[in-house]
């Protein structure tokens, strides 16, 4: 197992079985290229290598459309190991790799670097300047540099009804249990403890404020949550509520926070981890701090439900 984020100064492999993509959200989908990649890889002898890139590429593409990503990179790599990927290679993207053109990136990049055995590849994958490279043109190349082209079919692909972009939307909208269904796992963010208003303690639910450790992952959207909390490799049934909280402020500021069940510790500056189970309501404005506790009393049971039927 093995991570590679200089691709100047790479072993060879031997028998490489290769696969390309970005594979945000390391999902369903992309489980269904993984396996193939992992399967025939034990069946020619070779090793699997999987090549991704870092930052997502949309983000040099098109830097002025807000990103928002599944798997921060540790995660994605975390996610490729346990499916079997033997290798990683993250390709810094740059501006120079982004315009290598399709022929360049084929005879350079993946010829001249890995010498792959196979490369297995979506029926849509594309790749080189302006994406002008397809599977046609991996398919052409093929006898000439010598690889095997496995190509998984859009029927598969489609079959795990699954893409990306249905998880973010889903995750965008609150609706993290289709996102986990689509995932094949809870959606999870990790944040720091930082300090907030110091109200939370006076109301009977100090609440753990996060600050994202991954700026560009996706927030679900506002509203309170039913979610687990893992701190120091310990779970903690919690809820959390993102928000602006209205009732004590007028500030337009996004506030991540958390309270843990059958917890108290003073955790500022400790890394957390958020595991979304369900949205249980929208965030309101209450006319007092005694109606928004009743709230939270409520939501505390509700939240207790879900995750005791779980
Ligand atoms: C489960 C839960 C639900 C919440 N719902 C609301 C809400 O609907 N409206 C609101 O204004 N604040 C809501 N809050 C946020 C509280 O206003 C906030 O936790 C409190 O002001 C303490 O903030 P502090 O950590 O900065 O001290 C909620 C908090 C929790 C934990
Ligand atoms: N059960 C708990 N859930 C969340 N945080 C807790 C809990 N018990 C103690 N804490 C501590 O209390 C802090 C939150 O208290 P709070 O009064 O809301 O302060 P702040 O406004 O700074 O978040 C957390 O950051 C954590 O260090």
């Amino acid at each position: 197992m093995a991570v590679f984020h200089n691709i100047d100064n790479l072993p060879s492999f031997n028998n490489a079985v290769l696969t390309i993509g970005t594979f945000d959200g390391v999902h369903q989908g992309h489980r269904v290229i993984l396996k193939e990649v992992v399967v025939h890889a034990a069946k020619v002898g070779g090793e699997s290598v999987l090549i991704t890139f870092d930052p997502h590429p949309r983000k040099l593409l098109f830097p002025d459309q807000p990103l928002g990503i599944i798997t921060p990179l540790e995660e994605k790599e975390r996610l490729l190991h346990e499916a079997g990927i033997a290798h990683i290679i993250v390709v810094p993207f740059t501006q120079e790799f982004a315009h290598l053109s399709a022929r360049e990136y084929v005879e350079e990049f993946l010829v001249g670097k890995f010498k792959p055995h196979s490369i297995v590849i979506g029926y849509d994958h594309h790749f080189g300047h302006d994406r002008k490279g397809n599977i046609d043109m991996l398919k052409e190349y093929a006898p000439v540099y010598n690889y095997q082209m496995i190509e998984i079919p859009a029927q598969l692909i489609e079959a795990a009804a699954v893409s990306s972009t249905r998880i973010r939307n889903a995750i965008k909208e609150g609706r993290v249990e289709d996102a986990a269904h689509m995932l094949a796992r809870d959606y999870s963010l990790k944040g720091t403890v930082v300090h907030g208003n110091k109200l939370g303690r006076t109301i009977g639910y100090p609440t753990a404020n996060l600050q994202l450790l991954d700026n560009e992952q996706i927030m679900p959207a506002i509203g309170v949550y039913a979610i687990r909390a893992r701190y120091k490799g310990v779970l903690y049934g919690a809820m959390m509520s993102i928000g602006y909280n209205p009732t004590v402020t007028d500030k337009k500021e996004v506030r991540i926070e958390a309270n843990l069940f059958d917890f108290d510790m003073d955790i500022y500056g400790d890394e957390l981890e958020i595991i979304f189970v369900k949205r249980l309501r929208n965030e309101q404005k209450f006319d007092s701090l005694e109606a928004l506790v009743e709230q939270i009393h409520q939501d505390k049971r509700d939240t207790l439900e879900v995750l005791g039927a779980q």
